[in-house]
């Protein structure tokens, strides 16, 4: 099968490949590498996955990646505010996909709280996330057709405060009316600061929605996206 054509920008960086698997592994291989190199310096690192479908065969591949796991702090980079049991939950897919075999030593600090929405428990995550220290070590992003990445959706009346690239805030409450539920998201002053970002994509029609992100990268609240797609951003990319 011919590899679709797609112009990147200069310094971001293409891995595409045949076949979900192999990029997933692709994938997993340099995160643990990174990590690892990470792990020489730093007494912990920062790993944060998408939620959504395509991070499956990611998760499974780095579970089994050979890793000093107990130093490794997972988190998301957003959730729904659903309890963990909802077939909506990401916290679920990683706790089953991920943090089993190696991985399972990983502390994983959970952006769903108690609280009945984002906003009542945002104190409570913001408390789980003390230990965190910026900026964070690997950021795995996804994205919808919309142009959202974690959970900055095009239509959330949060999200210009959301994107603020001077905000202080780690997470923010969403509420997209597009989505069934409530959501809470890693603001965009914290994701797009990574040492290393990666920008996971399954689909011809998420390739179709990245071209059509780049052909005006300034609207970043029209798609979200927009913001993270800058030089030293590694985009893997399968059928
Ligand atoms: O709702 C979400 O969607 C995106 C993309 O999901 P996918 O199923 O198309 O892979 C995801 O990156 C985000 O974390 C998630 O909450």
């Amino acid at each position: 099968m011919k590899t679709p054509d797609i112009d990147l920008p200069e310094g971001v960086e293409r891995h595409f490949g045949e076949t979900p698997e192999s990029v997933a592994q692709s994938l997993a291989v340099a995160v643990a590498a990174f990590l690892r190199q990470r792990l020489v310096s730093a007494d912990r690192v920062s790993l944060v996955v998408s939620g959504g479908s395509t991070p499956v065969p990611f998760f499974a591949a780095l579970s089994e990646q050979e890793l000093d796991w107990e130093r490794v702090d997972v988190l998301l980079a957003d959730e729904r505010w659903v309890e963990e049991d909802d077939p909506a939950s990401n916290t679920r897919v990683v706790r089953e996909r991920l943090l089993t075999g190696q991985a399972s030593a990983a502390r994983f600090l959970p952006l769903k709280r108690g609280g009945r929405t984002p906003v009542d428990g945002l104190a409570e995550v913001l408390a789980g996330l003390q230990g965190l220290t910026l900026p964070l070590d690997v950021v795995i992003l996804g994205m919808g057709n919309d142009g959202h990445t974690a959970s900055l959706f095009p239509d959330a009346p949060e999200l210009a405060r959301g994107m603020n690239a001077l905000l202080s805030e780690l997470v923010v409450a969403m509420t997209p009316p597009s989505q069934p539920h409530p959501r809470i998201s890693l603001s965009r002053p914290v994701l797009g600061t990574a040492r290393f970002t990666a920008l996971h994509l399954k689909g011809r029609d998420k390739l179709e929605t990245l071209q059509r992100a780049l052909s005006d990268t300034d609207d970043v609240l029209a798609m979200p996206i927009r913001a993270f797609l800058k030089p030293g951003l590694q985009v893997f990319w399968s059928p």
